[in-house]
This record gives C-alpha cells, structure tokens and sequence, in this order.
C-alpha cells in the first residue's frame, strides 16, 4: 500500500455503536477534542484514500459527486470535497436537505465550501448529474434509524446506479454499525473509511458484499481514551496505527 495507506496486522477490538458515541463523549468531555477537529480528520482521511487507493494519488480534473445528510457523517463527507477540490478534482455535492436541517458542525462545513464557490446542489437536482468517476457517501452513519427514506434514499438508489466506485464514510448508508443489518436501500460501497475502532456491524457474515475494501482511519483519538473503564475495552490490547490501515 502506499505512504497514508497500511495493512492492518493488529487483531483491533470491534465495538458497537453504543460504544462509538461514548468514544464522542470522551473526546470531548475528557479531552476537550472538539467534534470540528475528529471531523477535519475524518474527511481528510476520507479524501487520501479516495485519491491514493482509486486514482492513484492524483485527483487533478476528476469527477468527483460526494453525497452528504445533515449530520456528522455529512459533515466528514464535506470536509473530504473540500480537500478534493483543492487537490484538484472537480467536486460537485449533492445534500439531502437544505442547509437550515444541518447540524451545526456539518453546516460549518457546508458554509466553508459555499464561500469557496463549491457546487452545492439539492437531491432532487440529481438525476441531471452525469456519471462521475467516483462518489463519496457522507448519506448516513452511525445514526441511521431504519430503512433509508425520502432523499437519502433516492440518492442511494442514484449511486448505485451509477456503476462507479462508491468510498463510504464510516459505514454503506443504510447499513447499521451495530447489527449489520440491511433495512432497505443500502449504498454498494467499492470500499468503506470506518472511524476510530471498527465496528461490529461491519464484521456480520454477508455484508462484504456492500461494504467492499474496509479501511479504518485515525481520527486522533488518544490512545489512553480507549483505556477509559466506560468503554469497556480491554486496556492491555495494544491498537496502535496511523492514518488509514486496510482491515479486510
Ligand atoms: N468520533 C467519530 O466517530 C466521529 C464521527 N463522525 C461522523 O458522524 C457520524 C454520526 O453523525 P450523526 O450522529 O450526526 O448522524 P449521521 O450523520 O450518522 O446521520 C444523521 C443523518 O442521517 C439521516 N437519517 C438517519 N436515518 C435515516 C433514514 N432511515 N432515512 C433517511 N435519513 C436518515 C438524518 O436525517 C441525518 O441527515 C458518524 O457516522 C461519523 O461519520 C464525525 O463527525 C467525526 C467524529
Ligand atoms: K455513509
């Protein structure tokens, strides 16, 4: 693999989603890490392995759709367009809701992009959209609740549609983190940028199939966090990695 991009040969702990949100938490609370600087990191190692593993290191005149809901897994997938587009891609964002539905963190993001004149459009404007060379789905992450509805939806079912490889952020939306459990449309990811630690829902026999390559990318968190008694990890596991490693 290349420089950002490693094979993984450390046995990682998988945790669920309950977990994940204390992992938030912690950063938080403990650390004073704030949501903005997980969320640059996320994207921008959503981004690398966008560039390295699919265009192999240079993005320069591709065309790139990223897809994005009006949370945190949106908010990653907006960081990653900015980083694309300054690498030189030719990005074009697609939301699922106008910017007064975004969370603030996300909607931080969304006005970084519109002061840079990025194209944002609504979902509804997708189907005008040619086929790019990739997608990115910032759709949904670890708070999917049931079976994709309304734009989500239709922008899942547009993606996999398109034929060309699709880099999930954290999860395939319409996957759930915790059981791996389909509950309708759910995007068929060429490779999925899980955050942290894995989770356990990536794992579950069968969802290979939409979850393609999975990665895990270093969002920063400190290494003593995952010691903290409340995440119920076992402290002597040794999980040290940089950047992004392949898990399968
Ligand atoms: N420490 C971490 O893991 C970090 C996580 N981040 C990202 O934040 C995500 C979690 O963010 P949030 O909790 O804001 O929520 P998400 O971004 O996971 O999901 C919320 C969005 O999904 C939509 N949605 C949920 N269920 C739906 C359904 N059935 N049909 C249609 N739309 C549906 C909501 O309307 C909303 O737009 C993670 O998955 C990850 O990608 C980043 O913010 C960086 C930090
Ligand atoms: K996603």
């Amino acid at each position: 693999m290349g420089t950002y991009i490693k094979n993984s040969h450390t046995d990682f702990p998988k945790i669920d989603t309950l977990q994940m949100i204390e992992v938030d938490r912690l950063m938080v609370d403990e650390y004073h890490i704030g949501l903005i600087q997980m969320m640059e990191n996320a994207g921008r190692c959503l981004a690398i392995l966008t560039k390295e593993r699919f265009f192999n290191g240079d993005v320069e005149g591709k065309n790139i759709v990223v897809l994005a809901g009006t949370g945190g897994n949106g908010g990653g997938a907006l960081v990653a367009a900015r980083r694309l587009h300054n690498w030189g891609a030719n990005v074009k964002v697609f939301v699922t809701a106008e910017a007064k539905k975004f969370t603030p963190i996300p909607l931080h993001q969304y006005k970084i992009l519109r002061r840079m004149g990025g194209s944002i459009q609504l979902a509804s404007e997708i189907n005008g959209q040619k086929s790019p060379d990739a997608i990115i789905d910032g759709i949904i992450g670890y708070s999917l609740k049931g079976k994709p509805r309304g734009n989500a939806a239709a922008m899942i079912h547009w993606a996999n549609g398109q034929k060309v490889p699709i880099i999930a952020l954290d999860t395939p939306s319409g996957l759930d983190l915790t059981s791996g459990r389909r509950f309708g449309a759910t995007i068929d990811a060429a490779a999925t940028l899980t955050l942290a630690m894995p989770k356990k829902g990536l794992f579950v026999e069968g969802v290979k199939a939409v979850v393609g390559e999975l990665y895990l990318g270093d969002i920063g968190v400190p290494i003593e966090l995952y010691r903290e008694k409340s995440l119920g990890l076992d402290p002597t596991n040794g999980f040290r990695y940089s950047d992004i490693v392949r898990l399968y």
